[in-house]
């Protein structure tokens, strides 16, 4: 197939969302394989043969590249492009990196979440938990996190905790339950503004060869609907 982001700039995630973007890019003409090692191969920008570019970055700092226009697109989290508003176009749901942000909490010590009670709530999303708890008159402490926010309640640093969860297996070892979900979560494609009046010729044939590629892929389907729990379509 020809390939499809000539003259483009991409920035993509390293990590869980590469692995499944990978596919779904090559089908579309963006053979990372062609130059790219593998996990572990250090470099973090490529040049594909074709002309197209690609910026190997933290996922949180996708939407960044883009917004600053360094990258004409990228491939972000709904909910790292939930929590800071950005001036971005947003084309395309992949249905790649499905799961949902959840409140959690430990199984055996439910917190009453009342008006006027104290709560400490440890996450790496601190405005969408403080906008969510706010919603409900509740005014949490956020405790941020990086990383393990799972650890909060244990350790006794928290009472709730708000993070991903996809199959739930990180909570059930911990000892947590899930209390309610906030926000289902799947990877779109991002796009710069300018990008798309500038380079609107290989941008539009992007999106649509992309969108084409995923109305033929069931697996991408499943994908979605395994991160919500039996029962609850639609957004939270
Ligand atoms: N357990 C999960 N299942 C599916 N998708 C997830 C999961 N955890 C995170 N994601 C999605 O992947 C994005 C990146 O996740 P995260 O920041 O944990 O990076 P990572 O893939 O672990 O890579 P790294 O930590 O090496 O940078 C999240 O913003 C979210 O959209
Ligand atoms: O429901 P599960 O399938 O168990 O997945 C959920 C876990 O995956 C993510 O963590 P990650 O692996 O990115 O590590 P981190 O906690 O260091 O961010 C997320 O933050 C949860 O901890």
């Amino acid at each position: 197939m020809a390939p499809r982001a000539d003259g483009l700039t991409l920035a993509l995630p390293k990590g869980r969302i590469l692995k499944q973007a990978l596919p779904l890019l090559r089908r579309v003409g963006i053979d990372l394989a062609a130059v790219w090692e593998g996990e572990h191969d250090r470099r973090l920008l490529l040049d594909l043969p074709g002309g197209a570019r690609v910026l190997l970055v933290k996922p949180v700092d996708v939407p960044t590249y883009v917004e600053h226009g360094v990258a004409d697109v990228g491939v972000a989290g709904a909910d790292t492009l939930a929590e800071e508003a950005r001036d971005l176009y947003e084309p395309l749901d992949l249905g790649i990196g499905a799961c949902r942000l959840a409140i959690a909490e430990p199984a055996a010590r439910p917190t009453p979440l009342r008006r006027g009670v104290s709560l400490r709530v440890a996450t790496k999303y601190p405005r969408l938990t403080l906008n969510h708890y706010r919603s409900k008159g509740i005014q949490p402490e956020i405790i941020p996190l990086f990383g393990s926010v799972e650890l909060g309640p244990i350790t006794g640093l928290s009472d709730q905790i708000v993070d991903l969860v996809e199959s739930g297996e990180t909570l059930r070892q911990n000892n947590l339950r899930e209390v309610e979900t906030i926000l289902y979560v799947t990877s779109r494609l991002i796009v710069h503004p300018a990008s798309l009046k500038l380079k609107q010729a290989p941008i539009t044939a992007l999106i649509a060869a992309l969108r084409d590629a995923l109305a033929t892929d069931g697996s991408t389907a499943r994908n979605v609907s395994s991160a919500r729990p039996t029962g609850s379509e639609g957004t939270a």
